[in-house]
């Protein structure tokens, strides 16, 4: 299957553009005509250099306001045509598409719009061309692509077909299914986007807030199977028009296309095995059976500093790397590596941002299966040369430059190799596993990033949550696997006066802002860790105060959740306790949880949490938090 992507989806110039769109390994482009005009170079002159980027020029649009028009504008309209005509074959564009008319003179009638679109076609084989037409989901009499495909059907000319797009289609919640009735070598070309539900005017929906498939909320894999059992061998298409994509950076949003799109193709292969989706295979989405480990870059007094943090947890020194300034901390089933090598991709990390999180294991169904996944969607792999004795593992680079290494299921010899250690722990304070992991990033990274995870781990994203930061909102989306055993939350500061986004100012790429492990009795944790000296973030008494009008808890209860400064949540799934450390220099803590049967982050919580972490930074004299 060719893929593309219109040039209205990406930000910059149109130079900035096919850069972009070359390199995220796209087949070809929508031009968009304002990408063209906005270009000082001549028609010939930007199609030599489209192809010269190894693209094709799929499509050529918009061409709007056509059919049904009254006799005078009518002719006007085919003058119109006749010079896109020219400019089309001055690019080497040989698809035009063209919307169904907004136009207020415009006139109904599916026979009349036939005729006109007849009458294009004839004009268009003349010199080669193709005519594509479009319901958009506002048009003032075509808005529907069933209505699309009627007028199309009685135009009846070999160079006149339907442009499908999924957005017309699913934002005004018609069945797909319907397409599969369609001949598909009727069907000229395809275009995809998604877009988060929401109720507004679906013009302003559509040109302000589409998104990649799957970044959205829209059944664009029903879409796409119902339009490939058609018998559609065509182009499949991005055409994303959003506000944040304009603004982003074009090699992201590039690359997320064409992620997204080989995820649909994937998936729609795989919930109708008998369409053919022309791609080589792939492995499918990964299953991930837990975090194996998490690596900090360190040294010097920070390094002291998370020892001594990671002593007063529970956790134990239970090995050193043969060959590296590298140890390894148990507990439980949780892995913690710290760094102190100079060199290497941690000694790096380490320069540009002090201690902090700069590798992260997981252990999947097969790493193998995992790497082949993720290079056909577009990252790359991870190297660096192993020393004697350190196994070589696969891994790869996530955005924003993180690394992720696979283990497979049953790694324990990682731990005895290198480390000469066992896989499980100490017992220590009864810590268990990493329950989930904590990403900050700007607003306008989180698509990317759930994309990411979404696209290459078997993982469902749960509703987005606002956070109330006491300077700004913080927006909130978690991931997880159906089991639990993989969760990742991604935080989107909108600015940096708030505690998400003064961590990101001082860090780099979407860096782990904390780490939640967990304990089955949180009370008996709570109890050594008092002893260990483990400072536990302090939480007011109006919190308590307003947990007892919240929750029927026992009095005895409370109180030790107030000796402890223990959070407490509750739904209809279950009960949640929650216990967080005073955060370190740059901003880093851990946090604590017991789960019975609940399934969320304790996000009625999050706005005390953030409250007091900011007051403590301003009595200990942290600026902004
Ligand atoms: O918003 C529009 O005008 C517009 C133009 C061309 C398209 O293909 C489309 O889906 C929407
Ligand atoms: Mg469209």
């Amino acid at each position: 299957m060719k893929t593309a992507i219109a040039t209205v989806s990406i930000s910059g110039t149109l130079a900035e553009k096919l850069d972009a769109i070359a390199d995220a390994g796209f087949d070809g482009i929508e031009i968009f005509e304002q990408d063209f005009i906005t270009d000082a170079g001549s028609a010939k002159d930007v199609g030599n250099r489209i192809r010269d980027k190894g693209l094709e020029i799929s499509l050529f649009q918009p061409f709007r306001d056509f059919e049904g028009l009254p006799a005078d504008l009518r002719a006007k309209a085919f003058d119109r045509a006749e010079r896109k005509f020219d400019l089309m074959q001055d690019l080497g564009a040989e698809l035009i598409l063209v919307c169904s008319s907004v136009h207020p003179k415009a006139l109904g009638g599916i026979d009349r719009a036939a005729d006109d679109l007849r009458e294009l076609g004839e004009r268009a084989a003349a010199r080669g061309l193709r005519i594509g037409y479009e319901a958009l989901a506002w048009g003032r009499h075509v808005n529907d692509h069933r209505d699309a495909w009627e007028i199309v059907r009685r135009a009846d000319h070999a160079n006149v077909g339907i442009i499908l797009d999924s957005f017309h289609t699913l934002g005004r919640g018609l069945d797909p299914e319907s397409i599969r009735r369609i001949p598909g070598d009727r069907i000229f070309f395809v275009q995809m986007a998604d877009a988060p539900k929401i109720d507004m005017d679906l013009l302003y929906w559509s040109r302000h807030f589409r998104n990649m498939p799957g970044e959205g909320d829209l059944p664009v894999t029903d879409f796409m199977r119902a339009v490939l059992a058609a018998g559609y061998a065509g182009p499949v298409s991005l055409e994303i028009f959003n506000d944040q994509f304009r603004g982003g950076s074009a090699r992201t949003i590039a690359k997320d296309g064409y992620r997204s799109l080989i995820t649909l193709l994937d998936d729609v292969r795989r919930a109708e095995p008998e369409i053919d989706v022309h791609l080589p295979p792939i492995p499918a989405r990964q299953h991930v059976d837990g975090t194996a480990f998490v690596e900090f870059t360190t040294r010097g007094a920070e390094g002291d500093e998370l020892k001594a943090q990671l002593s007063a947890l529970g956790f134990a020194e239970t090995g050193r790397h043969l060959a590296k300034a590298i140890t390894l901390w148990q507990q439980g089933d949780i892995r913690l590596v710290l760094n102190e090598e100079k060199s290497d991709f941690a000694g790096s990390a380490f320069n540009m941002h002090g201690t902090s999180v700069c590798d992260i294991g997981l252990s999947v169904s097969s790493a193998a299966d995992t790497m082949a996944r993720a290079a056909a969607l577009g990252s790359r792999s991870f190297e660096q040369v192993p020393a004697v004795g350190q196994l070589d593992i696969p891994a790869i680079r996530g955005l924003g430059g993180s690394v992720l290494h696979f283990l497979d299921r049953g790694h324990a010899d990682v731990w005895e190799t290198e480390f000469g250690a066992n896989a499980t722990g100490p017992i220590g304070a009864g810590l268990q596993v990493v329950d989930h992991i904590a990403q900050t990033m700007t607003y306008d990274e989180m698509l990317s990033w759930s994309l990411f995870y979404g696209s290459l781990f078997e993982m469902t994203k749960a509703p987005m949550v606002d956070v109330v930061d006491p300077d700004g909102l913080v927006r909130s989306q978690a991931l997880g696997t159906e089991d639990g055993a993989f969760r990742i939350t991604l935080n989107g500061a909108e600015t940096h006066r708030t505690l998400a986004g003064s961590f990101l100012a001082s860090s780099f790429g979407a860096p782990v802002q904390h780490i939640a492990l967990t304990t089955d009795d949180i009370f008996a944790t709570a109890e050594q860790l008092f002893v260990s000296g483990f400072n536990a973030l302090p939480m007011p008494d109006n919190y308590y105060q307003d947990l007892i009008a919240r929750f029927d808890i026992d009095p005895a209860r409370l109180a030790e959740m107030k000796r402890f400064q223990i959070l407490y949540d509750a739904d209809e799934d279950g009960a949640f306790f929650q216990l967080y450390s005073q955060p370190t220099q740059n901003g880093f803590f851990f946090e604590i949880v017991q789960r019975n049967g609940y399934l969320g982050y304790g996000a009625p919580n999050a706005p005390f949490r953030i409250a007091a972490q900011k007051r403590l930074g301003r009595q200990k004299g942290v600026p902004s938090n």
